[in-house]
Order: C-alpha cells, then sequence, then structure tokens
C-alpha cells in the first residue's frame, strides 16, 4: 500500500516467510493422511508509525502471524486443500486485527505420495515426488479474495515430434533448422480462479486439490499427445499456448493462467578428430544434456472478460 511519509512515497508490508508445517489426518480404517507446507504471510496494515515514530501498536508480531499457522493446522480436523488452509488463514487475519486490510497467503506443498508396497497403497508411507503444487491467496477485509494455484518444477521431455524451423536467419545464427529434436521442459504454471469473495468459494472438501490434479492431467495431455503418436510441436511457443489454451477450455472457473517453459537443450553429440573425422556421428542418439543457458519462453492467456 502506498502512502506519503515526511514528503516521500512510502510503502510498506510486514510478515512470517517460510514457516514450515506438516499435518498428520488418521482415518478410522487406519490410514493416514499427511501435508508439508511452507507456508509465507504478509500482512497489509498502518505500520507506519512503527517505522517512522518506532511506534509498535499496531504491529502484530510475525512470530504470533508464525504460531497462528500451527493453531490454524491443530484446528483442521478434517484434511483439505491447501488452498482452503490459506484462505482460512487470510480469514483470520483479516478479520481477527482491526488494523489488518489485506492479507497475502503463500504456500509450496512438498510432494508426499503414498507408498506403494506390492501394488498396495501404505497406510502410514509415503516417498517424495516431484513437482510441487503453489497456491497464493489474497483477500481483503471487505471479502474480496483472489486465489491463484499453480504447479512448480514440473519437469517434462519427449525425445521426438518436436521441431524448429522457420525462424529469422542473420550472420549470428547459426541453428539448423530441424524437424526432429528433444523437447525439454520444467514447466512453472500458474492459473487464477474466477472467484472473486469469500462467499463464492466452493465448500466441497479437497475441491481445489482435485482441480490441481485435472490442470495437471491437462498440460501433461496436450505437452505429450496420444501415447501412441503423440503430437507435433513446432515450438516451446506453440505448444504452451496450446496448453494454456487447454486448460482455459477444460475449466470454466479458471480465469487466466501463466505458464513459463524453459527450453533445455540437449545438444547433439558429434565427435571428431584430425585422424578419425567421425568418432561419434549424430543420429538423434547422444546428447549432450545441459542446464544451462537455457531459452525462457513464458507467455499468459486470460479471458477477455475477467478484471485483472
Ligand atoms: O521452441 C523454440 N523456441 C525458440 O524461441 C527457440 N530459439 C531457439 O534457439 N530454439 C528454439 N526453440
Amino acid at each position: 500500500m502506498g502512502d506519503e511519509v515526511e514528503g516521500f512515497a512510502f510503502e510498506q508490508s510486514h510478515g512470517k516467510s517460510r514457516v514450515r508445517v506438516a499435518r498428520v489426518w488418521k482415518g478410522q480404517d487406519g490410514r493416514h493422511f499427511i501435508v508439508e507446507w511452507n507456508v509465507s504471510i504478509s500482512l497489509l496494515s498502518n505500520c507506519i508509525p512503527a517505522y517512522v515514530h518506532g511506534d509498535n501498536s499496531d504491529i502484530v508480531a510475525t512470530d504470533t502471524m508464525k504460531n497462528t499457522v500451527y493453531v490454524k493446522a491443530k484446528e483442521c480436523s478434517e484434511q483439505l486443500s491447501m488452498e482452503d488452509f490459506a484462505i482460512g488463514l487470510a480469514k483470520h487475519f483479516t478479520s481477527f486485527y482491526q488494523q489488518v486490510t489485506t492479507a497475502i497467503i503463500k504456500i509450496v506443498e512438498k510432494p508426499w505420495e503414498r507408498m506403494y508396497v506390492n501394488d498396495q497403497p501404505h497406510q502410514h508411507g509415503f516417498k517424495l515426488g516431484s513437482e510441487k503444487h503453489t497456491t497464493e491467496v489474497m483477500a481483503k477485509k471487505s471479502g474480496a479474495l483472489r486465489v491463484t494455484s499453480g504447479v512448480e518444477g514440473l519437469a517434462l521431455l519427449k525425445t521426438t515430434k518436436s521441431g524448429f524451423e522457420g525462424f529469422i536467419r542473420d550472420k549470428n545464427t547459426i541453428l539448423p533448422e530441424t524437424r526432429e529434436r528433444m523437447l525439454a521442459t520444467e514447466v512453472t504454471a500458474s492459473w487464477r480462479y474466477a472467484f472473486e469473495s469469500l462467499s463464492s468459494i466452493p465448500t466441497k472438501p479437497l475441491y481445489f486439490t482435485e482441480i490441481y490434479v485435472d490442470v495437471k492431467k491437462v498440460l501433461l495431455e496436450t505437452f505429450f499427445g496420444p501415447p501412441k503418436e503423440g503430437i507435433y510441436s513446432p515450438s516451446v511457443q506453440s505448444t504452451l499456448h496450446q496448453m494454456a489454451k487447454a486448460v482455459l477450455g477444460r475449466f470454466s472457473n479458471i480465469s487466466s493462467i501463466q505458464l513459463k517453459m524453459p527450453n533445455i537443450h540437449f545438444l547433439p553429440v558429434n565427435l571428431s578428430s584430425k585422424e578419425n573425422p567421425v568418432i561419434v556421428k549424430f543420429e538423434d542418439d547422444v546428447y549432450l544434456p545441459t542446464d544451462e543457458p537455457h531459452g525462457t519462453i513464458e507467455a499468459s492467456l486470460s479471458r477477455l472478460m475477467s478484471k485483472m
């Protein structure tokens, strides 16, 4: 929030970052469930006296914010989505403290997945998966709300059905045109829900968790295409756009989506020496995997009518 203080423009917020909490629920059949969350809280309120006069009387201590995460986790007697947990926390801070006008809660989930032993789900065993579910909730005292969810670290690769042709060629261009290459990326996605107030949030338990699983499925199916034949990608840009469009096409309650898809290069290996001009000839088989430098391809797609 912007203010004028002693002739200067002044913006401030305070919060607690990287509060780690794990919550276990035990079903009646003896099956356990666990989530592990890394929670960051940011509160907007008029704390200018603290900055200017050393007067802390309007400050919610960040230590109190941290404790509130554990108190709210304890209060959740039923398993819930991290979006609902973030909404509950944000609602607490904006309604409990007269001073707080806006709360922004971010959560990143550690991807514990149920372990399978002999093809059977283990009652209380979990192993760490790869990509992470993320969320950001912004709530105002008025009840106005913005919920974004996402995924990060979703590493994908296909060994064919990718090419890159027809790009600008000039004196600095050496990249050959191709219709046959590896395509590898690590998707970071975030999508915004159309709900704009606390009262419009669906009450179905694990509603947001189910959508997270389904959005990921749509992203993956669009990236890879059908299992046997796949789908040709003329560029990361084109595939990214197809993925974003598929999500907006499938989920009417998502108003926009942002995708970041670095182009992670696998370089063809050709080895030669003066004596032996062909030690290894690249035939779409031996690659040098790299992580830098990488292409940076990012875009967002929004419904035209959505209020941003
Ligand atoms: O899919 C791609 N998009 C690019 O913008 C680009 N640039 C490049 O060198 N290779 C690729 N590949």
